[in-house]
């Protein structure tokens, strides 16, 4: 009884547990992200990394990543200020500890989007969060999205479609991911996503009204 209490107390302290949203380029995550950020604001939150990779038409510095040189990203992650870094396709992504503390510090559950290295590093972390992995309906699927969205290269297309299949089989061990999403019908997967959230939405939103 004692213990339920603290650890209630304790998980309440702590703030609501984040979301890793992960899986092969092009599978729609940032698709599925940004529904749930418009139906459910001031419960989500966007982890905004750092990329050492260029903007795309559309794309906002400081609200899609903060996209910022080798260099700068280099030095930063020397200084101790990013929570996980890697390379994907050539360039560098990392989640700074400021922010998820953004995120943290709305009370809001914070959304990271990273690749699979990510999801390793962050399970070595007190970061605690619900891991989520988004996957295809097929290779040939997937491969018709991307580049339906226009925003490679054939270059960089390819290397993500490498990428996406080592994804693809690391995401089927058992124990990685607690709950796969395949991306199929955007509105059928949409629903899976938020059933799998819906307790810790409902928890937020029932804290951010009292
Ligand atoms: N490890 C890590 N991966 C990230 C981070 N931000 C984005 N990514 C991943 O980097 C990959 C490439 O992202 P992006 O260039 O936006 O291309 P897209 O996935 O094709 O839209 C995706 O798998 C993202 O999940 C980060 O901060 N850390
Ligand atoms: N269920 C779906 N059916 C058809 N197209 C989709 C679906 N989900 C996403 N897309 C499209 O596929 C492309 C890749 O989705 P995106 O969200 O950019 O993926 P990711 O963020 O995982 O790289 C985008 O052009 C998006 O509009």
């Amino acid at each position: 009884m004692y213990m339920r209490h603290f650890f209630r107390l304790f998980s309440a302290m702590a703030g609501p547990r984040p979301v890793v949203l992960s899986g092969p380029s092009g599978a729609g995550k940032s698709t599925l992200l940004k529904n749930l950020l418009k139906e459910y604001e001031g419960v989500f939150g966007f982890s905004v990394s750092h990329t050492t990779r260029s903007p795309r038409p559309g794309e906002e510095n400081g609200k899609d990543y903060h996209y910022v040189t080798r260099e700068y990203m280099q030095a930063s992650i020397d200084k101790g200020e990013f929570i996980e870094s890697a390379v994907f396709s050539g360039n560098m992504y990392g989640t700074s500890k400021a922010s998820v503390q953004a995120v943290k510090d709305k009370n809001l559950i914070c959304i990271l989007d990273i690749d699979m290295q990510g999801v390793r590093a962050v399970k070595t972390t007190d970061l605690n969060p619900i891991y989520i992995s988004i996957q295809p309906p097929s290779m040939n699927i997937l491969e018709k999205r991307l580049r339906d969205r226009n925003t490679e290269s054939e270059e960089s297309l390819q290397k993500r479609l490498d990428a996406a299949q080592v994804d693809m089989e690391i995401s089927k061990e058992p124990g990685i991911f607690d709950i796969v999403v395949v991306n199929d019908n955007l509105d059928d997967a949409y629903g899976k996503l938020k059933d799998a959230l819906i307790e810790e939405i409902k928890k937020v939103q029932k804290n951010n009204l009292s």
